[in-house]
């Protein structure tokens, strides 16, 4: 285990914040479930609104990006998004360059969040990461919940977005681990192919068994890779 990953798990441990991991291929439906989640109490952090936020006039990631990009610079002084979208999907080692800068005060502002939580005696909190798998997320997390529907339909949504073609699709998901990755190193699954119940019933499910505490008798069901339970 690295130096930074120790610090992390220590750092839970003595402050008994247990983290949910909330993640899912692109269009499986993270958003509406982190939604979820904001309703049944828990605080959640969106790694994506990070990102978001991060690239805005003035932002931290701003300098540093149109330094390593210097033709994505928008109107307002911003990074227009899709420029560089298009300078690195497709483009492996300027996707690497972008991550560099990127993920590292991703990474910062989770653990200001963990912290900010830790201090207000939260019990359990949830981590909405995309990349959570990629980037090895998992380890910061008591538990994985990944989101998850048919892949039919998963397509019609995502292609239902303006400006989304199939080929982008794929480019996107040639990216990210693959759905039986996912499924099989989750500690549960929430359906969201089968309307707003299941899941939320799933995901309240996995709510409470963490708040109850790492001794909670269902925890076997829970976990199918099973984990040091903070
Ligand atoms: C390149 C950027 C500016 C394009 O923004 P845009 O708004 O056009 O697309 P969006 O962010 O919605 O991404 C589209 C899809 O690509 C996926 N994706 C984004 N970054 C990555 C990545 N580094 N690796 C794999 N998939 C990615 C997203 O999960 C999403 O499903 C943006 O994706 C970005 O800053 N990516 C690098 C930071 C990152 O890794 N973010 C992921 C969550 S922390
Ligand atoms: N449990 C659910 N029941 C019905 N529809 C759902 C459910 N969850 C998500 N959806 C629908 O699926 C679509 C995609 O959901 P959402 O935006 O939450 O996905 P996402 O994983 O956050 O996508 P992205 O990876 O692109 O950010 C939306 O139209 C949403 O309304």
């Amino acid at each position: 285990m690295s130096r930074a990953a120790l610090l992390d798990r220590l750092a839970r441990r003595s402050r008994r914040v247990r983290v949910l991991g909330l993640t899912g291929s692109i269009g499986m439906g993270k958003t509406t479930t982190a939604a979820m989640a904001r309703r049944l109490g828990c605080p959640v952090h969106n790694a994506d609104a990070v990102v978001h936020a991060l690239m805005r006039p003035g932002g931290p990631a701003v300098r540093p990006i149109l330094a390593a990009f210097p033709t994505v610079a928008d109107a307002t002084g911003g990074i227009d998004r899709k420029a560089l979208g298009r300078l690195v999907f497709g483009n492996p080692s300027q996707l690497r360059r972008l991550e560099s800068i990127v993920h590292p005060l991703v990474r910062a502002a989770e653990r200001a969040f963990l912290a900010r939580q830790a201090r207000a005696r939260r019990p359990v909190v949830v981590l909405d990461i995309p990349l959570l798998f990629e980037t090895k997320g998992e380890t910061r997390c008591d538990r994985v919940a990944v989101v998850w529907a048919p892949e039919v339909l998963r397509t019609l949504r995502v292609l239902a977005r303006p400006g989304m073609t199939a080929s982008t699709l794929a480019h996107v998901r040639s990216l990210q681990t693959t759905e039986a990755f996912k499924r099989a190193n989750a500690d549960a699954l929430i359906p969201t192919g089968l309307g707003h119940r299941p899941a939320w019933v799933a995901l309240r499910r996995v709510l409470q068994h963490m708040r109850q505490g790492p001794a909670c008798p269902s925890r076997r069901r829970l976990t199918r890779t099973v984990r040091p339970h903070a």
